[in-house]
């Protein structure tokens, strides 16, 4: 008890402190305003004398001071409107945690206490450290005695004393425990046992040892997590994500960090996380969204069709070779080949006429010598090409349509024609002669800039030229596939680009194709990587993004076991991984507690797998799984409806998870009139608290406190391919998991009886 009474008399006076410095803040703020204010007013003094030289001089430097001050007093703001974020989050919630520390060496044992943000009274006066300070580090990774710790002066040594957890409310502590362990395992308890929500939560109060090796790992260039469903893969990294923006500040910005996601609504899910924790948020998109903003003529396949679109075993097969790692050298190999010869040009045209022909362009680009890079020849090309525009100009300017436009033109028309120039002509040849060049310069404007951009390169001749050499740089027999085969495929990409379209076999090796040829660099400012799912990418896709982020580090996340795009190849994966960083450079790490289900959940989800060994469950315990098999739509409807009755009750909501987006339709159209039901038809819709109705693909990543899993018959689980499916599914639920099935059940849902109720 006393200890209780000391503590929350160590907490009124850190709040206190807290108080202090707001109002010091408040402050600051108002005398930025008021300096804000004065720096507007300056700019009514700042003369606008553009008639002479000096004058624009004189412009030039007041502006700049201006800005100058400007800037100042922003900054000045910014971190004053940032300090007030900053206390106000610290004001709710200002520590979870204390460590007493003893630094070898060091006489005095020093109290630590742990919160969101750092918090000083007093300059070196730490009341609350930073979670992601070098020390407090200790608190996720060791229990009491002997430990270690990194600084950026080197590896310290110290003794731990205490370790003790808080959870404050309204400025009461209204628990407090010591523990011995690394992270109490009470206080985990209480974190995971609470009811799913439309967003995800951050676990920086409960981070465990492994997780924590992921959060402050700089060195590795290449860091592999992989993890069983609910192993915090997803929570741990975004944690990460804000450690890399602390750990770098100054020198790192949200900007500079990317993150793949598996679909929109999973980024709609995690995008609170890290504002919560007082972060900016990184920038998030699906490996879609980047392949529509950086090729938006063309439409990738959407997800649903990727994934239900159904493939002949020999369209399988060269899906296969176009993920591969060899697909993407056959890229680069055929793209040498294109130094010599071979490159596809479009001729250039104006207004309908062709100025310049692919022959003509074709000689220019082979005119270098073989030293020149790709790049640098299509560099000089299109300088070479502007310059031959250029002269076009005098002999266009004697067209008839110049002319005749010089002959239309209206007072005004010519006014703006001519804009600043003089207007005084020797002779009205000479006044002809400057209205035809400005003329036809601003009609071959976008010509010009067509050049410019490099739209003399045909790339769709190109790609269709590399898919049919492609077995050249490719053994077709690694694959199944003979040469007949595969030019019926290059048919099929053909007929689809005819529509403005690919399947994302394609898109990547197009996106390549094109870099390589234009010379791209890459996205050279980005520094951190972190792609979730990434068992759903292909090696030549990682392939591309470590091309196309040649200066990032990567973080990849992934759970074998949930590969349901690529399936069985996900197998594979990390070792083709490992040929693309140097293993010196990678780092592996598992995490096989699982988190997010029950006991039960876990046990049962575990055994739908062959090879399930490395998932531990979280002793958390629950309702075993049920399993009802029954004759009719009908009874699915009705048994579903009494669950989600019963889960209502507890005040939690229910996913129903369909194989399908045509399933999900189905079960909506009858129970779109039940209370809060709403279906979940592509990705960019929204999580909604209440009942949802989701197809399978699109509930990677997310979690529910009840999931039904929809027909789990025979008839809709197959093969034997769709086992990881069916765990995919299983595993997303947190305390309650019902299948269903219709006819017959699945054999993929044979698991020992022990483990769940038969109704
Ligand atoms: N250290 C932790 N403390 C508290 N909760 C945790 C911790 N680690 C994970 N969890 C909880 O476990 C659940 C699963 O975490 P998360 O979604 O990050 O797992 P995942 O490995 O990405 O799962 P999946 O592969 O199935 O998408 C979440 O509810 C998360 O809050």
């Amino acid at each position: 008890m006393q200890e209780l009474e000391y503590e929350q008399k160590r907490l009124d006076g850190v709040l206190e402190s807290i108080h202090t410095a707001q109002i010091e803040n408040e402050k600051k703020l108002s005398r930025a305003a008021k300096d804000q204010a004065e720096v507007d007013k300056g700019w009514n003094d700042v003369r606008f004398k553009s008639s002479t030289y000096s004058g624009l001089f004189e412009t030039a430097m007041s502006v700049r001071q201006q800005q100058q001050m400007l800037k100042e007093r922003e900054l000045a703001q910014n971190s004053a409107e940032h300090q007030a974020e900053v206390l106000k989050r610290l004001d709710q919630n200002p520590y979870f945690a204390r460590i007493d520390v003893q630094d070898a060496g060091s006489d005095q044992v020093e109290p630590i206490y742990i919160g969101l943000a750092s918090f000083s009274d007093k300059p070196d006066n730490f009341l609350v450290y930073d979670w992601r300070a070098p020390i407090s580090s200790i608190y996720y990774d060791a229990g009491l005695g002997p430990v270690k710790y990194e600084t950026p002066e080197g590896t310290q040594t110290a003794e731990v004393t205490l370790k003790r957890q808080f959870q404050i409310e309204d400025g009461k502590i209204v628990t407090l425990f010591d523990t011995d362990e690394v992270v109490g395992d009470q206080m985990l308890l209480n974190a995971v046992s609470g009811e799913s929500s439309t967003k995800m939560k951050s676990i920086v109060t409960t981070i465990q040892r492994e997780q924590n090796k992921i959060i402050r790992n700089t060195k590795a260039k290449l860091l592999f997590v992989q993890g069983a469903a609910g192993s915090g893969k997803t929570s741990a990294v975004l944690q990460r994500v804000a450690y890399l923006l602390y750990r770098y500040r100054g020198n790192l910005t949200a900007g500079q960090v990317i993150m793949f996601s598996p679909n929109q609504l999973f980024n709609d899910y995690i995008n609170q996380v890290l504002p919560e924790m007082g972060e900016q948020n990184m920038i998030q998109m699906t490996f879609y969204q980047y392949t529509s903003r950086r090729l938006p003529k063309l439409k990738l396949e959407t997800l649903q069709e990727r994934f239900e679109r159904p493939k002949t075993d020999e369209e399988n097969r060269i899906t296969d070779l176009k993920g591969s790692k060899a697909y993407f050298d056959a890229v680069g190999q055929y793209a040498k080949t294109l130094n010599q010869h071979g490159i596809r040009f479009r001729s250039v045209k104006f207004q309908g006429r062709e100025l310049i022909s692919k022959d003509e362009i074709a000689e220019i680009y082979y005119s270098f010598n073989e030293n020149y890079s790709l790049s640098q020849r299509l560099e000089v090309t299109r300088e070479k090409l502007v310059n031959k525009l250029r002269g076009y100009v005098s002999s266009e300017m004697r067209a008839d349509w110049v002319e005749e436009a010089i002959q239309n033109l209206s007072k005004d028309e010519y006014d703006s024609l001519l804009g600043d120039q003089v207007r005084e002509f020797k002779d009205e040849k000479a006044e002809y002669n400057a209205l035809a060049k400005l003329i036809v310069q601003d009609a071959m404007r976008p010509v010009l800039q067509q050049v410019s951009r490099t739209r003399f390169l045909n790339i769709n001749a190109q790609f269709v030229d590399f898919l049919r050499k492609a077995p050249q740089f490719i053994t077709l027999a690694d694959y199944d596939l003979d040469e007949a085969s595969w030019q019926r495929g290059v048919e099929r990409t053909l007929q689809q680009m005819k529509s403005k379209r690919l399947n994302l076999d394609d898109m990547t090796p197009f996106m390549y194709l094109f870099d390589v040829v234009k010379g791209s660099h890459g996205e050279r400012d980005i520094r951190f990587i972190f792609i979730d799912e990434i068992q759903d990418y292909t090696p030549f896709q990682l392939a591309f993004l470590q091309f196309t982020f040649p200066k990032a580090r990567f973080t990849m996340l992934g759970d074998l076991n949930q590969a349901i795009f690529t399936k069985e190849n996900a197998r594979s994966l990390h070792r083709e991984l490992l040929e693309l960083f140097s293993t010196e450079e990678s780092e592996l790490v598992q995490l096989t507690q699982t988190y997010r289900s029950t006991q039960q959940i876990s046990d049962f989800a575990k055994a739908l797998l062959l090879d399930g060994a490395q998932i531990d469950a979280f002793e958390r315990s629950g309702a075993k799984p049920t399993i009802q098999v029954v004759d009719d739509f009908e009874t699915m409807v009705q048994s579903a409806r009494t669950q989600i009755q019963q889960t209502k009750a507890q005040h939690e909501t229910t996913a129903i998870i369909t194989k399908t987006l045509a399933e999900a339709q189905q079960v909506y159209a009858v129970m779109q009139d039940d209370e809060d039901v709403t279906v979940i038809r592509t990705e960019n819709q929204r999580l909604v608290p209440g009942t949802l109705i989701v197809p399978s693909y699109l509930a990677k990543g997310l979690e529910f406190d009840a999931v039904i899993m929809w027909d789990a018959s025979e008839q809709n689980y197959q093969g034997d391919d769709e086992r990881q499916l069916v765990y995919t599914i299983a595993s997303r639920a947190m305390h309650q998991l019902t299948v269903l099935a219709q006819g017959k059940l699945s054999p993929l849902l044979n698991v020992d009886a022990a483990l769940f109720e038969r109704k």
